[in-house]
């Protein structure tokens, strides 16, 4: 027997030149001017070495058994741990179907709930909103090798906060909205040298913030808000977070000089606070934030508290003088920019509680304008509409309700006395856009109309504050529909629901392609929390046109766009990456898997495994092809013809190469020659064999050719 390993040890045990000359090849570093060639070895050296080596490789043939014994049996051993890691949590009841007799991932094929996989393998636990309680067992996790994210939001845990560098390969850690109370100790971070996201926000959290989430070389998000963390904030690598929100806690001091590139948000509800984006840091607030040993001198404190007096009542007397004035020439006019006194400031609190997610439904401003009401508080409405009898005002008095925090600033809904509901995006991470250039793009936007893109009814200009109203879109979105539903035992859209959103979804793209063929991405962030659904399912597009508005490098840190193959690559987006986005949610829509857990994984490194790899993967493997399809879409039986279709069209949508993508009027033309049922019982498995699965993504050049 000579086996690929006894050969492999063979060759790699001979002298090193003798294992060259055994293949008849030269020595590498031979130079025939300064040594001769050595010569052959005798056929009863090599005989003997050979032997030796076949009873070498023999003997280690025990170590082998056991080396691909442990190899096979990992997935076993993650099975076991993730038992393990469940018996210390308290009302586990959403994992019921983590079986120890069915291996939590096969593939990338996720088969235990809260369970992310990836090669077979277990890279992260999403265990959201599912009432757990209990004790993270981060030991046991550890002992899962290829873990890199965890999120247990909106849950119950509570205590200190579980020492995660036990878990020195995490990537992301998820925690906001638990109960976890108590100090951070120092080292809790330490030598967590790939994390990149940590979310803390709505828990009991105190003392200081650790200098090692400082220290951490590749941390770009964090997430603090509403906690009790107290002290200064330290100081961290300069240009290095993107996302950062420290508000709502106790802490004191200047702010660093590396954060102040973000906006009040970010610390506001921090009374001792000073410095960058909020109130200035005076002699008197460091006295106050230095613990105040050293006190001022009494008689400086009196006339500062006399000159105090004095320049209050002066202000008394001169306010009493021009009213009076006022009165005696004319009476004023009520204007519905003009808010009632001390509105502005009690709204903008609650905005900013909203904001932080303290509750659903507040009694809510939409904008406080400090500084000059009268022309700031006006919205620009963007269409001729008699309905739009309402201004910033309403907004302000309306009772508004959180929809959501998006990576561009948060959304309220908010309920005007007349009935009408509208929706309010308050965007954060907007460009140095000035007044002209960004009213002159909202009046293009403003301009669209199209039974699938949501209508901007307004919006509202400040340097520091822009605003877009809406009117509110009753059925939620079609991620929730599509993955929410899923864990809350709510059905899923069946198969006809599902091609007719995708009709929708395209033909809204196409509208925005048409109208605003000036930007390169037309939508841009496309993907399933921004496709809402009416009533009826009727998909309606919104967070369009956003590109050349928004802070670029925000963007390309967070927009869909930015995650196509040619930005990565190339640093580049083209008239084809919207196709790409919509190809992308093409195949979330029909296999019910979330790209982003794809992406979020292929971020961190050269890992180019996306949905479309994954599906072409199960197309291509020889096995039941129809596996790549939700298994929770009803309605599929004799369907699967034109499903795989429309799976077809999304994959050519997904072609690495931007150049191979098909134009956005090709798409909408073959998807609307996709039909609800097969129109032939054959048609199905010929259409699945092998040679035209391969054809797909990167084998056929030819969009034409998919066979409709
Ligand atoms: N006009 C609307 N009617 C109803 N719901 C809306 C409307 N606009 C936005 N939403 C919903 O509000 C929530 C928050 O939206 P937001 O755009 O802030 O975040 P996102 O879509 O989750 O993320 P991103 O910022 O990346 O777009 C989402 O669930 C979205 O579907």
């Amino acid at each position: 027997m000579f086996d690929a390993t006894s050969h492999f040890i063979l060759l790699h045990s001979l002298p090193s030149n003798k294992s060259f000359s055994f293949l008849g090849l030269p020595p590498p570093c031979a130079h025939p001017h300064v040594r001769a060639p050595p010569p052959l070895p005798s056929p009863s050296y090599l005989i003997t070495m050979a032997r030796k080596r076949i009873i070498l490789s023999i003997r280690s043939l025990p170590l082998l058994i056991v080396f691909l014994h442990f190899v096979a049996s990992s997935n076993a051993s993650d099975a076991e741990n993730l038992i393990k890691f469940k018996g210390s949590l308290q009302n586990a009841a959403a994992l019921s179907n983590w079986d120890i007799s069915k291996p939590p991932c096969m593939g990338s094929h996720e088969n235990w709930q809260g369970v992310l996989c990836d090669k077979g393998k277990v890279w992260g636990l999403k265990l959201e909103n599912m009432g757990l309680g209990g004790v993270i067992d981060v030991d046991t996790l550890a002992k899962l090798p290829d873990l890199r994210t965890i999120s247990v939001m909106n849950n119950n845990f509570e205590g200190s906060l579980p020492s995660i560098s036990r878990i020195g390969v995490l990537k992301t850690v998820y925690l906001s909205n638990n109960k976890f109370s108590g100090e951070i100790p120092i080292g809790t971070f330490d030598g967590m040298t790939n994390l990149k996201k940590i979310y803390l926000a709505n828990n009991n959290l105190s003392g200081s913030i650790p200098a090692s989430m400082a220290a951490l070389p590749k941390l770009m998000e964090l997430m603090l808000e509403n906690n009790e963390f107290s002290g200064a904030i330290p100081d961290f690598p300069p240009n290095r977070l993107k996302l950062f929100n420290a508000s709502n806690n106790k802490l004191d001091g200047e702010i660093p000089n590396s954060l102040t590139n973000f906006s009040a948000s970010s610390f506001d509800g921090n009374e001792n606070l000073c410095g960058g984006p909020i109130k200035p840091c005076t002699p008197n607030t460091n006295t106050q934030n230095s613990s105040s040993k050293d006190k001022l001198p009494v008689l400086t404190i009196i006339l500062v508290t006399v000159l105090v007096v004095v320049a209050i009542a002066a202000l008394v007397i001169v306010v009493i003088i021009l009213r009076r004035r006022k009165k005696t020439t004319h009476q004023p006019a009520a204007t519905m920019a003009t808010a009632p006194p001390g509105q502005p400031k009690t709204a903008s609190r609650d905005l900013d509680r909203m904001e932080q997610g303290q509750s659903g439904v507040v009694s809510s401003s939409a904008v406080a304008a400090e500084k000059k009401p009268e022309q700031n508080v006006k919205l620009t409405f963007l269409k001729e509409a008699n309905n739009n009898n309402f201004d910033m005002p309403d907004l302000l008095k309306a009772s508004a309700e959180v929809l959501g925090s998006g990576v561009f600033g948060s959304t309220y809904k908010a309920a005007l006395n007349d009935g009408r509901v509208m929706v309010v995006k308050r965007f954060k991470h907007m460009n140095n856009v000035n007044r002209e250039e960004f009213s002159e793009h909202m009046r293009r936007l403003g301009r669209l109309n199209h039974e699938n893109v949501v209508s901007i009814v307004a919006y509202y200009y400040r340097k520091e504050e822009k605003l877009f109203v809406a009117d509110f879109v009753e059925n939620g979105s079609l991620a929730v529909h599509l993955h929410g539903n899923r864990s809350r035992g709510l059905p899923s859209p069946n198969w006809p629901t599902r091609l007719n959103i995708i009709k929708g979804v395209a033909k809204g793209l196409q509208y925005l392609y048409n109208e605003l063929p000036s930007l390169t991405a037309p939508h841009g962030h496309l993907k399933s929390s921004n496709v809402l659904l009416d009533i009826s399912f009727k998909p309606l597009l919104i967070d369009y046109g956003l590109v050349p508005v928004v802070n670029q490098e925000h963007a390309q840190d967070h927009m869909i766009s930015y995650k196509s193959p040619e930005y990565k690559h190339n640093r580049r987006i083209t008239k084809k990456t919207d196709v790409w986005s919509l190809g992308m949610l093409i195949l979330e829509i029909l296999t019910g898997r979330f790209p982003s857990n794809f992406l979020q994984q292929g971020s961190g490194g050269d890992d180019d495994t996306d949905l479309a790899t994954w599906a072409e993967s199960v197309l291509c493997d020889g096995g039941d092809k129809t596996e790549v399809f939700d298994g929770d879409m009803e309605g599929t039986s004799h369907c699967y013809g034109e499903m795989m279709k429309l799976l077809k069209i999304g994959l050519v949508c997904c072609h690495v190469d931007a150049d191979k993508r098909p134009d956005i009027k090709e798409v909408v033309d073959k998807v609307e020659e996709v039909k609800e049922k097969d129109i032939d019982d054959d048609f199905y498995s010929s259409y699945t064999s092998e040679t035209d699965m391969r054809s797909s993504r990167g084998l056929s050049d030819d969009f034409k050719s998919i066979n409709i």
